[in-house]
């Protein structure tokens, strides 16, 4: 039997038909009986990415893929924006690619898990798609959700994008050899119980990373900063007596949401609507989502574009990537069109735009 199948997202709206294909695969899983397309779904291994999967009693690991709990934490710096100078952030942001210098089995213990687990990777970003930017406030859209939001138009934010680096992996392959062939396991049952467990320390210690991140670069940038949020877009989680299985999916039902387009485009903070019901299973899009895969991306721009060009964005932000290939790969080029997808939510009755931000230095990796 197949689940229902939900995909919201406008007729202009750049879906492509393997993501759909996905959403079949995965429709047709034990226990799935829910499935919901958001209007950044794209094209994953295997599972589409930009997608919400509902069970009543089976967790399938490979639905909430690799990196669990991946997601987007929003800081707001003390630095006034009027003293931000992006040539002197660029020069301070060194040394942020190898081992943090803190005490990392203290906060692996105060966050309440095990003294030594990763410890080594706490406070880093990771390859692919993570990365930190400094942005500031570029439009109020709602003034209320303004004031309420805790945000404010002269300061510096950062944002930060990672995940749990080899713990989500690690997991994940660990139950998918235990599985065999099948990916389901009962929740209740000793194994998705296990997983279950594994996934929880991976998400805490997914949100534990983004904060040690955000240290590591407000501490090089002479800045203090407070959180505004931190929202996980790849978990299982309880919903409704079953199980919610979120890939590339930010909650509704978790206050504010950050919706990043790309580097060289807007962010949204839009708040969920309370009233929107569970048509999309409390769930909401998690970016732009992908228009052209990695490959097809460097192909495409390879020989029109040069590193060189990339480094600086369409709005005038600045990119420190020293990988040859990432700075292609991730170009924002490769994004689907932000303000359709929170039009599309709009326009879904899932959000209420509260502001926009715009990147003004964004960083990825540095080779020395
Ligand atoms: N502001 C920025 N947004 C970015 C950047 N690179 C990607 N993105 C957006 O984030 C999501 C994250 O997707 P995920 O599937 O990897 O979790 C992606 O869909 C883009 O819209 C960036 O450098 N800056
Ligand atoms: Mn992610």
């Amino acid at each position: 039997m197949s689940a229902d199948i939900h995909i919201i997202a406008s007729s202009g709206s750049w879906i492509e038909q393997s993501a759909i294909d996905q959403l079949h695969h995965s429709a047709v899983l034990e226990g799935i009986e829910r499935v919901v397309g958001l209007p950044d779904l794209h094209a994953g291994r295997g599972i589409a990415v930009g997608a919400a999967f509902w069970s009543p009693g089976h967790v399938h690991p490979p639905l909430v893929g690799s990196d669990i709990g991946c997601g987007i934490a929003l800081w707001q710096g003390d630095l006034p924006l009027r003293k931000f100078r992006a040539d002197a952030a660029e020069r301070k942001l060194h040394g942020l690619e190898g081992r943090w210098s803190g005490d990392a089995a203290a906060a692996l213990g105060d966050a309440g898990l095990p003294a030594d687990l990763m410890g080594e990777a706490l406070g880093t970003i990771g390859g692919g798609n993570h990365f930190a930017e400094l942005l500031r406030v570029e439009a109020v859209l709602d003034e209320a959700g303004f004031d309420a939001s805790g945000l404010a138009t002269d300061r510096v934010l950062l944002m930060v994008h990672s995940g749990s680096r080899g713990l989500g992996q690690a997991i994940l392959d660990r139950h998918a050899r235990m599985a065999g062939g099948s990916s389901a396991l009962l929740a209740d049952g000793a194994e998705g119980a296990a997983y279950l467990a594994e996934h929880d320390q991976a998400m805490a210690w997914a949100v534990l990373n983004r904060q040690v991140i955000a240290h590591r670069f407000l501490d090089r940038l002479g800045m203090a900063g407070t959180r505004l949020l931190d929202i996980c877009h790849n978990s299982v989680t309880p919903h409704r007596g079953g199980w919610l299985h979120r890939k590339g999916a930010a909650p509704a039902d978790k206050g504010l949401v950050v919706v990043p387009g790309s580097r060289g485009d807007l962010t949204y903070v839009v708040r969920p609507r309370s009233e929107a019901g569970d048509i999309a299973l409390a769930s909401l899009a998690h970016g732009a989502g992908r228009k052209w895969s990695r490959s097809e991306t460097k192909g495409k721009l390879g020989r029109r574009v040069t590193a060189a060009a990339l480094e600086r964005t369409p709005l005038g932000g600045r990119v420190i990537c020293e990988d040859r290939d990432l700075i292609f790969e991730e170009a924002p080029q490769a994004y689907k069109d932000i303000h359709r997808v929170v039009r599309d939510l709009v326009e879904a009755g899932l959000v209420d735009p509260v502001a926009t931000l715009r990147p003004l230095l964004t960083y990825k990796v540095r080779r020395s």
